[in-house]
């Protein structure tokens, strides 16, 4: 382990400072497109203007043969295109690919200065991280870069899930970390075919309620992802950086991509994939506090002063506790209002509702 008086210090001689903070930028949906498709790189202008952030995925969803046109495709992309207020992540290929050197070398050097998050698929510990971290450093170095480049984990093997902790915390360039149920399956063995989501078999059953055991008893569907999720979420939070949920493959079952959104939503993810143009709007509806809770958040805010003592609102009881709750939810919505006009002003328009 790395001494604390050095962790903020530069990997390599000439690389920019560690950040100290991971910025809090609005990344409700990271959006998956295939920069070897020509369909999809054409839409990427347009869809820029609509999303938190857009990711040119080097990795599994890209066909073998089709790797190198891909990366030299997010170059072409990258060099050509204005992002506005849009960040741009790439995920490289894994570790143990014959592409992820070629990946970072060609574009930390030829789009270092566009490139904001670099996505880390199959990250099984600490060490993954700082393999990427060093490497990266002496890469900024010879590009001549000011801004460090920040690093994303993908939580996606049962390895990465035990030493989740020490993932988030191996470098001040973690950003935050991803669910990637696909590969977790499979790497736990779970017997499941899907990416993402619920499955109907993992269930519990209400008590019989007379002899026929199949009579009368209600099931209710679990979730899956539950565990998973809420150790992402407190490694991250833990560490200071930010965690996700990942895709959702059922991309016509845009209702139950929306529970399971907001299920990540609510244990206190920021944001989940978009591996579709459907799935952008649902992310934003979900990660985007709605206008009557942000209205509650800050008429609490307001009625509790200095956010000490206890007060009744409503017939319920606010203290401290409940004060900081409503503060996460007022400080997700002056972000994201400060990127979305119009949701700037359903906040505006509920809050002179409440306050009055
Ligand atoms: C699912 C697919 C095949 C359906 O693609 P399609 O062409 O069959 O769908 P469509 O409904 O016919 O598409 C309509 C239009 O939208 C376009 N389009 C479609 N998708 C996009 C997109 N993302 N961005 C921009 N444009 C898109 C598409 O090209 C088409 O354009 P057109 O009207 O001009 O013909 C396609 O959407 C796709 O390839 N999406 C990305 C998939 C991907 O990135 N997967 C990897 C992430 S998930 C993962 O890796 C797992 C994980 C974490 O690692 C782990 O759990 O282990
Ligand atoms: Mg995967």
């Amino acid at each position: 382990m790395r001494s604390p008086k050095d962790f903020f210090a530069p990997l390599a001689v000439g690389a920019p400072e560690p950040v100290r903070e991971i910025p809090a930028l609005p990344s409700r949906m990271i959006h998956f497109f295939d920069p070897s498709n020509e369909k999809m790189a054409a839409k990427v202008p347009d869809i820029a203007k609509k999303v938190d952030v857009l990711l040119g995925n080097l990795e599994d969803a890209v066909r073998a043969d089709r790797k190198e046109a891909a990366r030299n495709g997010l170059v072409t992309i990258a060099k050509a295109t204005d992002f506005g207020g849009t960040q741009l992540w790439t995920r490289v290929n894994s570790l143990d690919s014959p592409w992820v050197l070629d990946d970072l070398v060609t574009l930390v050097t030829e789009i270092g200065d566009k490139l904001d998050v670099i996505m880390v698929p199959k990250v099984e510990g600490a060490q993954d991280i700082h393999y990427v971290d060093r490497l990266l450093a002496q890469l900024e170095a010879r590009a001549g870069l000011t801004k460090p480049l920040l690093v994303h984990a993908i939580l996606e093997t049962a390895s990465g899930v035990a030493n989740v902790e020490e993932i988030a915390g191996a470098s001040p360039r973690m950003q935050g970390i991803s669910l990637g149920p696909a590969d977790l399956a499979a790497s736990r063995r779970m017997k499941t075919t899907r990416v993402g989501g619920g499955h109907p078999g993992y269930l519990v059953r209400t008590d019989p309620t007379g002899e026929d055991l199949n009579a009368g008893r209600t099931t209710y569907q679990q979730d899956l992802w539950h565990y998973t999720v809420a150790r992402m979420v407190d490694a991250c939070a833990m560490h200071g950086i930010l965690p996700y949920y990942g895709p959702f493959g059922d991309i016509r079952d845009v209702v139950a991509c929306e529970d399971q959104f907001r299920n990540a939503f609510l244990l206190g993810c920021v944001g989940a994939w978009s591996l579709h143009p459907v799935q952008i709007d649902i992310a934003k509806k979900v990660f985007s506090p709605a206008p009557a809770d942000v209205a509650w958040a800050r008429r609490v805010i307001a009625e509790m002063g200095d956010g000490t003592g206890a007060v009744m609102i409503d017939g319920k009881m606010q203290d401290d506790a409940s004060y900081k709750q409503c503060r996460v939810v007022a400080e997700l919505a002056d972000a994201l209002a400060e990127r979305d006009p119009e949701l700037a002003k359903a906040y505006d328009e509920a809050t002179k509702e409440a306050l009055a």
